[in-house]
């Protein structure tokens, strides 16, 4: 009721995005200033909010997210307004933001939460997919209905997500790296992973076919009008992602054709000219061309920065993230950004580093909410613990996955050892030392071992001694180091 009031629009903090870091950093704002007014601007009719939130361990955190109706969060915090909107423009010296629906918004301070959108192959091509938010993951789902055969491209989460999921549908995954999901494991990883599509899903082992993997090629195994918020955790869940055809993975470890010999950031798939009747045909270069039905990209994401540049003067990081200081603030006064949009630009802890996550952007807009509130009281406030050490939990081809600090050496160059454990089925280990000191570790499966881990990765002990009964299976290790 207190919001009806306010007529002029004019608000202490306004967040701008309804995905998981918007609502985290507005119901943060709006359970510390009860009595201050906060909008929520958002593009998209649903929010996302985190439930059963659970802290694994000192970094470790495993939530779920729902798409709820924005009134649910007006119910919850009577000073929160929620705007359905898209912002179409803002004038960061008069503070003010202006809707497409021609609302003009007057903030004290301002965070940017408006996530980003798929990295596309090619804008232009009605057969070039990319899966963001609720209504791309339907088209997808849609198309796929009706598919016989598709191309994925990329080899990140959402390739590793499809190429498993993807059932009655033959699948082309071309990936230019010689294994899979390079964003978040290496080739052992990928090696131990690999089987995993060649048997029955568990829960589908009653009624699915098996599913045939073959290899092909070289490889050693070898509408963004009102954009929706990211899909997360479990999105293919509830969505039934099947084909019109019996099963059959095919995978093609190799680089499409036009991959420029330069940088991948001039790369671009064209489409030959068709000499057959698939609607659609991507060259690889390993001089195969594949007709099919529709193209899977999962090259990325883009920050969605576009509305809030003009006449204003954000740094922006190379990725094109709106950059930001170790208290969340862009290089415009007052305005703070959280989650995909932004670009962590602080001097991080050489054990973290920022990959657009889930996590991460309830984490981004939760201390973001903090920092615009401890500016307000004229508080300080330090870089909060979960930006020490990057953790993730997540999931890939059904086994649990716990990505811990420089998991993939990132940065060390020579300066590592690899430390690697793996029972075919079960598990894979893997850790990360770099001066005798553990700085990463990669788990898959149900190991047990992430809170040991975490803590030697954040105490640095130096385990040289140690190194040749850290990975031993007879010894408890986390007795060991009690
Ligand atoms: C298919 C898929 C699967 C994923 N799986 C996982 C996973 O398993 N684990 C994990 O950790 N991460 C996963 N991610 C990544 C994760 O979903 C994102 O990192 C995270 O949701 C980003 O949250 P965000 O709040 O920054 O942005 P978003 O969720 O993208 O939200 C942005 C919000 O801003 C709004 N908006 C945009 N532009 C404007 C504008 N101009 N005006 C007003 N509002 C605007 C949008 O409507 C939206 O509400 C996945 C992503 C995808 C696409
Ligand atoms: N379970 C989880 O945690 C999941 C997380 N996500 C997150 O959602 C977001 C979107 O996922 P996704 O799209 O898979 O993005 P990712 O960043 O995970 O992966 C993108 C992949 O595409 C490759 N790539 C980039 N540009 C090109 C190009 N032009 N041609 C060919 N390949 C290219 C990248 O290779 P290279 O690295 O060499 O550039 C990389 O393999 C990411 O932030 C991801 O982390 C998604 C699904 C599941």
């Amino acid at each position: 009721k207190g919001m009806a009031a306010n007529t002029k629009n004019s608000f202490k903090f306004v967040v701008v995005g309804g995905g998981i870091a918007g609502v985290t950093c507005s119901e943060q704002l709006a359970s510390q200033f009860p009595s201050a007014d906060v909008a929520l601007v958002t593009a998209a009719p649903l929010i996302k909010a985190v439930c059963n939130f659970k802290q694994v361990s000192k970094t470790l955190e495993e939530f779920d997210v729902e798409e709820k109706p924005s009134t649910v969060l007006e119910e919850k915090y009577p000073n929160l307004r929620v705007i359905q909107s898209a912002v179409e423009a803002l004038h960061a010296q008069q503070h003010t933001l202006l809707t497409v629906d021609g609302l003009k918004v007057h903030y004290e301070k301002l965070c940017i939460c408006s996530g980003g959108r798929p990295k596309l192959l090619t804008q232009d091509n009605p057969n070039v997919l990319g899966i963001r938010d609720t209504d791309s993951a339907q088209e997808f789902q849609k198309r796929l209905s009706q598919a016989k055969r598709i191309v994925v491209v990329g080899n990140g989460g959402i390739a590793l997500e499809l190429v498993y999921e993807v059932e009655g549908c033959e699948v082309v995954w071309a990936v230019k790296d010689n294994a899979i999901g390079n964003t978040f494991f290496d080739v052992g990883a990928a090696q131990f992973l690999i089987p995993t599509l060649n048997t029955d899903k568990p829960e589908r082992a009653a009624t699915c076919k098996r599913v045939r993997y073959t290899i092909d090629g070289l490889g050693q195994c070898r509408a963004f009008e009102e954009p929706g918020s990211a899909l997360g955790p479990d999105w293919h869940e509830g969505i039934r992602l099947r084909g019109a055809e019996e099963v059959q993975v095919l995978m093609s470890p190799c680089f499409p054709t036009t991959f420029c010999q330069c940088s991948k950031a001039s790369f671009s798939v064209q489409f030959p000219a068709p000499v057959g009747s698939w609607p659609v045909y991507v060259e690889l270069t390993n001089g195969k061309t594949f007709g099919c039905d529709f193209i899977v990209s999962a090259t990325g994401v883009v920050p969605n920065t576009e509305p809030f540049l003009h006449g204003n003067n954000f740094e922006l990081a190379e990725d094109s993230g709106l950059r930001v200081d170790d208290h969340m603030k862009t290089s415009e006064p007052d305005v703070y950004s959280a989650g995909d949009v932004c670009t962590a630009s602080w001097e991080a802890s050489h054990l973290w580093q920022q990959m657009r996550l889930w996590t991460q952007a309830r984490q981004m807009g939760w201390y973001a909410g903090r920092c615009m509130a401890a500016d307000v009281l004229n508080e300080t406030i330090e870089l909060d613990f979960c930006f020490e050490l990057f953790s993730h939990i997540t999931k890939f081809f059904n086994y649990k996955v716990v990505l811990l600090g420089k998991f993939n050496g990132q940065g060390l160059g020579l300066n590592q050892e690899l430390l690697v454990r793996c029972s075919k089925g079960l598990e894979y280990v893997k850790v990360v030392l770099s001066g005798g000191r553990m700085v990463g570790a990669v788990l898959i499966g149900e190991t047990d071992l992430e809170e040991t881990f975490e803590n030697l990765i954040l105490n640095q002990m130096d385990l040289t001694p140690y190194r040749d009964e850290l990975l031993n299976p007879n010894i408890d290790i986390e007795d060991y180091f009690d």
